[in-house]
């Protein structure tokens, strides 16, 4: 199924993880309160109660964590900064601390071979700043300003590629429209002006690192999907329209100079962000990748449902994971090239791509997830078909590393390559894991 040659020789390969998700150490050494541990620590918002107070935690056991990732053979790996470690109130004074144990970060990963891939922002504000208004106060652009210059100068001599923000969709529309997420607020036109703040505030960080170093490379991390119309009618197809310009093209559009999709706040004029004079042109700075997360498509109708006037229709399947998402690796191939064809990035790295599903630890510690290596299997073989029709796709960073805390979800859902027993904190390499190191060490030809 899948031929290596087709994938660049310099391919970075690898795997994601995110701060909150895998620290844990969450009251150590300075950090700062996060809206995700208020809003962990609030009943009723995470199965089981779950916060990342623990998680893996991979803020003692970063060491061995890197030395397995490097046994399983992978060049590059995706990490996110917390911001609250190194800003506990989100400005003003700087935790020493907490700047250090990033140094250390990098340093073991350098020593590993691994090169690191660092995402900004993904998801854990200070509270202290949402106390403020969080994102939807203009004043937090400044403050991811500032805390970028300090991540930047600071670990800028040995990190060359920076990730701004992670899927600002979610950060905006789950966690101040839905409130599914944190910070849990229920508003859209909220969540259509924190996404415009999210955008400006990346296209502010960009000119920082480049400032710093314009050599480094610097890109945007979007969750993308195929908005397809239930039927052919023609209010099934608007309100698809209207689904992917909700979803994708509300930031990539603004992100490549096309201003803000007129598909989408011609239908919600009342909900569109309060966007000032040279906001667009600092959004649309110029990057050097898009990081594209996939995970699914959607299939939409139109529905009386407001503010969207557009539902979602249960996908036809038959495969779905332990989420209920369906198993649709073709999307894949079909975002890749649309972004590609209508946005045309330099580059574009598939920053997250995995799935969840029932892992069970055998008395031997093994965990045999065929149906995970065979997703990861079909989406790679996706990439490959677009490679080969000349999208520069470059790197592929399977989501995720360990087991981790899923959000919402808590600790149920596990989607690591490499299996956690939070009892012991043991590590497990699944049967996707061994697959995936055998197929990356083919592909950088270190058999
Ligand atoms: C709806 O968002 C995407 O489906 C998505 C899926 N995921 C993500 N975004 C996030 O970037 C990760 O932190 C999640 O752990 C991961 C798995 O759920």
């Amino acid at each position: 199924m899948l031929d290596l040659n087709v994938f660049p020789p310099n391919f970075r390969w690898g795997t994601a993880t995110a701060a909150y998700q895998i620290e844990g150490a969450a009251h150590e050494d300075g950090r700062g309160i996060s809206i995700w541990d208020v809003f962990s620590y609030t009943p009723g918002n995470v199965k089981k109660g779950d916060s990342g107070d623990v998680a893996c935690d991979h803020y003692h056991r970063y060491a061995e964590d890197f030395k397995l990732m490097k046994e399983l053979g992978m060049n590059s790996y995706r990490l996110s900064i917390s911001w609250p470690r190194i800003l506990p109130k989100g400005r003003g004074e700087i935790n020493e601390k907490g700047l250090a144990f990033y140094d250390r970060l990098i340093d073991e990963l350098l020593k590993n071979g691994i090169e690191p891939y660092v995402t900004l922002y993904h998801w854990d504000l200070p509270q202290a700043l949402q106390q403020l208004g969080g994102w939807a106060n203009r004043d937090t652009v400044d403050a991811f300003e500032e805390y970028a210059r300090i991540v930047v100068n600071r670990l800028g001599d040995r990190v060359k590629n920076w990730i701004t923000h992670n899927e600002p969709w979610c950060a905006a529309f789950l966690g101040h429209g839905a409130g599914v997420h944190a910070p849990g607020l229920k508003d859209v036109g909220v969540s259509m002006q924190v996404a415009h703040h999210l955008l400006l505030s990346h296209g502010k960080a960009v000119r920082v690192i480049k400032e710093h170093d314009s050599s480094h490379k610097v890109g945007i991390t979007l969750i993308l999907g195929p908005s397809h119309a239930a039927s052919d009618s023609p209010e099934d197809v608007a309100a698809a329209a209207r689904h992917d310009a909700f979803l994708n093209t509300i930031y990539l559009d603004p992100l490549y100079g096309k201003g803000y999709p007129r598909v989408l706040f011609d239908h919600i004029p009342a909900l569109a962000p309060k966007v000032q004079e040279g906001d667009l042109e600092i959004i649309a700075t110029e990057t050097d990748f898009l990081g594209v997360n996939y995970y699914q498509r959607s299939i939409v109708k139109h529905s009386e449902q407001l503010p969207f006037n557009f539902d979602g229709v249960r996908p036809p399947g038959p495969e779905f994971t332990f989420f209920d998402w369906e198993v649709y690796p073709k999307g894949l191939y079909e975002v890749l090239t649309r972004v590609h064809q209508d946005y045309a990035p330099k580059e574009i790295f598939i920053t997250e791509n995995g799935a969840t599903f029932e892992d069970t630890l055998t008395e031997d510690g093994q965990v045999h997830d065929e149906q995970r290596r065979f997703y990861i299997e079909r989406h790679l073989k996706s990439v490959q078909d677009a490679i080969s029709e000349g999208v520069p796709v470059n790197g592929y960073f399977a989501w995720s590393f360990l087991d981790n805390f899923e959000w919402a979800e808590g600790f149920e859902k596990r989607f690591g390559l490499v299996y956690v027993d939070y009892a012991t904190q043991n590590r497990h390499v699944k049967d996707s894991g061994k697959w995936y190191s055998k197929l990356v060490k083919e592909a950088l030809g270190a058999v």
